[in-house]
């Protein structure tokens, strides 16, 4: 069996920014770094064999909350070519129990099957349910929307935003992977900004549309007239 690693390597690292900053009138030069808590360790891989392709399995151990993220990845990802990335955030409910009301069982489909096409990617799957708000949560704001409200309203009546997910936790898996190019699966514009807020180069955002159902039309307009999502804004 294997052993649990712990903890991996140190607890601190310096990160990117090192700021170097000078006083013009006083000629005072300061040199300040930012300390950055390591949020995730590498813990362990193995395959996985899937209907699309047989890809890499790997997880990580989020310290503060002891959540496992994934990462599902297919071939070489350390040469310098851009690497087809999707960011998945955890829906139980529509990638496991085949629920209609969003689209993620189909994004996360679809995006198996473009990397088993292409032969090279990685699907960060995170897992921060209910855009963050946890899935107790996300089925008292499903509840809400079956009185009405709409997405973001369900949310704000909660008391949550409409999307509380923190990306700065994917830093560790890019980084351990040696990742730094992307062409990012998404219709969110969010996430294109939070890789690149990070640091990364996004070279092209590919479009990750599904067809919209009856059931979540509604949610899909939501999504794109409220949260800026690139859809079509299906009638609702
Ligand atoms: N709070 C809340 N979360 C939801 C709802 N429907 C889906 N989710 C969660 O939303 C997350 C997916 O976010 P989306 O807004 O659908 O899409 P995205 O990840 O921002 O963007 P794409 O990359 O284009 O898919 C998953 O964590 C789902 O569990 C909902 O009505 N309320
Ligand atoms: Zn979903």
């Amino acid at each position: 069996m294997e052993k649990h690693p712990e903890p991996l390597s140190g607890c601190f690292f310096i990160s990117h920014n090192a700021i170097l900053s000078s006083n013009q009138e006083s000629g005072v030069f300061s040199f300040c770094f930012h300390w950055t808590t390591v949020l995730l360790n590498y813990v362990t891989s193995s395959r996985l064999p899937t209907p699309w392709a047989n890809f890499t399995l790997s997880v990580f151990l989020e310290k503060a909350t002891q959540k496992e993220h994934l990462v599902i990845s297919l071939g070489d990802l350390s040469t310098p070519e851009p690497v087809l990335l999707r960011l998945h955030s955890e829906c139980l409910t529509g990638d496991a129990l085949f629920s209609l009301r969003c689209d993620c069982g189909p994004q996360l489909e679809k995006a198996l099957q473009r990397i088993a096409d292409e032969g090279r990617g990685a699907i960060l799957y995170l897992r921060q349910e209910g855009r963050g708000i946890g899935l107790i949560n996300k089925i008292r704001a499903y509840h809400l929307q079956d009185q009405g409200a709409d997405t973001v309203e369900a949310n704000e009546q909660l008391g949550f935003h409409a999307d509380e997910r923190n990306y700065e936790l994917i830093r560790p898996m890019l980084d351990y992977f040696n990742i730094k190019t992307i062409r990012l699966m998404t219709n969110n514009p969010r996430k294109v900004k939070a890789l690149e807020d990070l640091g990364y180069t996004v070279t092209e955002r590919i479009e990750h549309r599904i067809e919209p159902n009856p059931y979540n039309r509604y949610y899909l307009h939501t999504k794109a007239l409220k949260l800026g999502h690139f859809l079509d804004e299906p009638e609702a």
